[in-house]
């Protein structure tokens, strides 16, 4: 495959894209895998992994902790855990791979000794403070001055943590809960983790994908009731594990296929997945006729791709539920809305949390915004991929800062090139 300019312009394709296509390994699943292979005792050995930025991170800060990891093929790890974390001898470095500081500040109060965790420019804005506040109170000494990374936690040490009940304020991201249930298990009596906040915790598919990896290393969650989990104290055992595609990613492929009127095989279907993004298919296939109001709580990553479809959709769609999206990469509600600006003036506003698409089917044969449309997906992975799709179907669409697309999915580009699409220099 050829170089890839940046900005990179994609040319529309003019027929319906038909082909086959793989996505990644789940980013979601292959960073939660890592991490209980790590805490487990034992090799275990992952197939279909993701390699990408966000799982690179993770895979370099448990080996910093002392825990071996193998990287026998292209989508393949071999862990070996034993049982124990080391205190890092430098601050551990996360990128902007949200799952893996989330979830590693937790499992640091298993290290023996103080860790550093932080990330780069944008993690430092992404909040962290309530899942923090939960290991403090927890007997965890940990502390975010500014309620993003930087965190320093002081682990306690393979079996320091004394379990009880906690409450948290998950809001803003599930992964806090997700972080907290798989430390659980180290603690020496029960822990309880409980919701404030009436319960709101965003996508739940993210915590039933948690339970699902600890019990595949042999530990059972126990679901009180929405708002609440028990864990009895446990020891995860090392697993062979066959990781799933990334539903995410999915969403990309579903969307070239339904806007250009084609057909992509994925290699397995919608319902076989068990990430919450693959409930975005369903919505997928209805267009051109997307439903007037989109509820995205249950499927956030999904939305870039569903707001630039809702582009040419034959009427207008309203997104709510996605205020966390302003926390994500970037502030996703906004760079959607500036991006479909871009397309075309009047595309797109903000109504506080919510983003309004006013559809149009005759955006497609037209040239992107004044003469051309350059979209900054300011440093944001979905930002690059979703408006991408745009250009599939209008002219003079270029993205620019491509190479960000290897936060979750480095082959992206040359999986449209292999579909057909065309890319060039702006
Ligand atoms: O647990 C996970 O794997 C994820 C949870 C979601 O984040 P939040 O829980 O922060 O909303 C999602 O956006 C992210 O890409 C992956
Ligand atoms: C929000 C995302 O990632 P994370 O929170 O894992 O950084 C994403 O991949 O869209």
């Amino acid at each position: 495959m050829s170089a890839l300019p940046d900005p990179v312009l994609i040319h529309p394709v003019g027929r319906p894209i038909v082909g086959h296509a793989a996505p990644p390994g789940s980013k979601s699943i292959t960073n939660r895998v890592l991490l209980l292979a790590a805490l487990a005792t034992g090799r275990s050995h992952l197939t279909g992994a993701l390699k990408s930025d966000d799982t690179t991170h993770m895979a370099t800060a448990l080996r910093a902790m002392g825990v071996h990891i193998d990287e026998p093929a292209a989508t393949e790890f071999t862990v070996t855990g034993s049982g124990v974390l080391r205190a890092p001898a430098a601050p551990l470095f996360l990128g902007n791979a949200g799952t893996a500081i989330r979830f590693l500040t937790a499992a640091c109060a298993t290290a023996e000794g103080p860790v550093a965790l932080d990330g780069d420019v944008h993690m430092r804005q992404r909040p962290i403070g309530p899942l923090v506040a939960a290991l403090d109170r927890l007997g965890v000494p940990a502390e975010a001055a500014t309620g993003c990374p930087p965190v320093r936690v002081q682990g306690l040490g393979a079996h320091g943590l004394a379990g009880g009940r906690v409450e948290i304020d998950a809001g803003l991201s599930s992964q806090y809960v997700s972080a907290l249930l798989m430390l659980a298990p180290r603690a020496r009596a029960p822990v309880e983790i409980a919701l404030v906040g009436g319960g709101d915790i965003g996508a739940r598919g993210y915590v039933e994908l948690t339970l699902a990896a600890m019990r595949r290393f042999g530990v059972q969650a126990e679901t009180v009731d929405a708002a609440c989990w028990r864990v009895q104290p446990g020891t995860y055992h090392a697993a062979d594990i066959a990781i799933e595609p990334d539903a995410s990613a999915a969403t990309y492929l579903w969307a070239a296929a339904a806007l250009t009127g084609g057909t992509i095989d994925l290699g397995l279907r919608a319902e076989d997945f068990t990430q919450p993004d693959a409930a975005a298919q369903a919505l997928i296939a209805r267009f051109p006729e997307l439903p007037p109001v989109i509820e995205g709580s249950q499927m956030q990553d999904a939305i870039p791709t569903l707001a630039v479809m809702a582009a040419f959709n034959r009427a207008p769609v309203r997104f709510t539920g996605i205020a966390n999206l302003r926390v994500k990469e970037c502030d996703r509600v906004s760079a959607l809305n500036e991006g479909l600006n871009r397309l075309r003036p009047g595309l797109a506003r903000e109504a506080g949390d919510d983003l309004l698409v006013s559809g149009d089917p005759a955006l497609a044969e037209q040239v992107a915004g004044d003469g051309g449309a350059r979209i900054d997906p300011r440093h944001d992975h979905r930002m690059a991929m979703s408006f991408a799709l745009a250009g599939l179907l209008m002219r003079g669409v270029a993205i620019e800062d491509p190479g960000c697309v290897a936060k979750t999915w480095p082959g992206y580009w040359d999986t449209l090139r292999a579909l057909g699409v065309r890319l060039s220099a702006a």
